[in-house]
């Protein structure tokens, strides 16, 4: 078993990772639980571990509540959040009790944010199953659900107690959206640690293939570069934690103009954002047209989309800024961009050129 601290004082944590977790995650919960029960929250996909889960805290005396939402981006809504609080005041939750997310990034998101305003806040529990989940959005409390205007953009910072990892639940993991998951394994190498980028060039194909030491590797290594991040920067105030969006501007906007669907997945949004992010920084002359070449090489490697074509999308830079300037960091006509001087040399820059932006999306190869 790795344990990886969460440093944040009163709201510290721990994230555990080990193959095989989720069977036991009744040990692991049983102090935790004191004698309440815990309700679960997964999507309909995931019934297998659902069972295995439900199996695991009957067996440690931990009763349970399953409350199953549909799969995918659309169940991040006020819809479905009105729904699940509905039911979980039907549970009669209390403040001190635990919630669990059972699940990928969209049910830790959701979960997350209904536990932030569920009687003002109870606790939860973040149980990722997915490579995007346990390498980035179940560790750091970012919660949200998206509306029409854009993405994550009515939320709160509201961290979980405990985060459980068991990498064998990836699996079943679609290839698809392993795949996109790695997207953000990538992104730790790139915003400030080259090795791990030559790290992923070496095994992410490995890795990708079903490597279980690659994978536990990469989990260990991205979760500890968040918790590093997230400690020195919880809320998003000093610009540090600002890294972890690397490629989220660019590929927010291209998830809107895929209307937040299956047709591109978060993580898919996120390689071609990150391509695009290093392309840009490129045409301002601020980094080599080599490391570039680079980044995009290896996401193409491991069939990522690497910019506008790849990701399927054909509208113009004046649309995609356009969706930029819904971003919730916007500010005073600005956005934080995040640029590189290299690989490993990401920063943000405060003062980029909208209409520059716009102008280098159009000329970007379309599909
Ligand atoms: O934890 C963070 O901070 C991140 O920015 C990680 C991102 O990979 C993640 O997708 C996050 O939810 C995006 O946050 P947002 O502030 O751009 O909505």
């Amino acid at each position: 078993m790795t344990t990886i601290p969460v440093s944040l004082g009163a709201r510290s944590y721990d994230v555990r990772i080990e193959p095989g977790l989720l069977h036991r995650a009744g040990e692991a919960l049983r102090a935790v639980a004191g004698g309440r029960p815990m309700p679960i929250v997964t999507d309909e996909n995931l019934t297998t571990h659902l069972d295995t889960l439900v199996a695991s805290l009957d067996a440690s005396g931990i009763a349970t509540e399953a409350i199953v939402l549909p799969a995918g981006e659309s169940s991040k809504s006020w819809a479905t959040l009105e729904t699940l609080t509905d039911r979980l005041l039907e549970l009669e939750v209390e403040r001190g009790d635990h919630v669990i997310a059972l699940g990928g990034g969209v049910i830790g998101d959701l979960v997350g944010f209904a536990a932030a305003i569920l009687k003002r806040g109870c606790n939860f529990i973040q149980i990722p199953t997915t490579l995007l989940a346990q390498v980035d959005s179940s560790v750091g409390g970012k919660t949200a659900i998206n509306t029409r205007a854009g993405k994550n953009l009515i939320g709160a910072f509201h961290q979980p107690s405990l985060v459980l990892i068991d990498p064998e639940t990836l699996d079943t993991l679609p290839a698809r959206d392993l795949r996109a998951g790695y997207a953000e394994v990538v992104k730790y190498g790139l915003i400030d640690d080259p090795e791990f980028f030559e790290w992923c060039e070496a095994n992410g194909a490995k890795l990708l293939a079903g490597d279980m030491a690659a994978r536990e590797y990469a989990i260990a290594h991205s979760v500890a570069a968040k918790a590093r991040i997230v400690a020195e920067d919880e809320r998003e105030t000093t610009g540090k934690r600002a890294l972890l969006n690397l490629g989220h501007t660019f590929g927010h906007a291209l998830e809107a103009e895929a209307g937040f669907s299956d047709r591109l997945l978060h993580g898919e949004g996120v390689a071609a954002g990150m391509a695009l992010a290093f392309g840009f920084s490129v045409s301002q002359g601020i980094c080599s047209g080599q490391d570039s070449e680079r980044v995009a090489g290896h996401l193409r490697a491991t069939g990522l989309p690497d910019g506008l074509a790849t990701a399927g999308i054909g509208a113009d830079g004046t649309t995609l800024v356009g969706h930029m300037k819904h971003d919730k960091k916007m500010a005073a006509g600005t956005l934080p961009f995040l640029l590189a001087r290299g690989i490993g040399q990401t920063y943000v820059d405060r003062s980029v050129d909208l209409d520059a932006v716009a102008a280098f999306l159009d000329a970007q190869p379309r599909r």
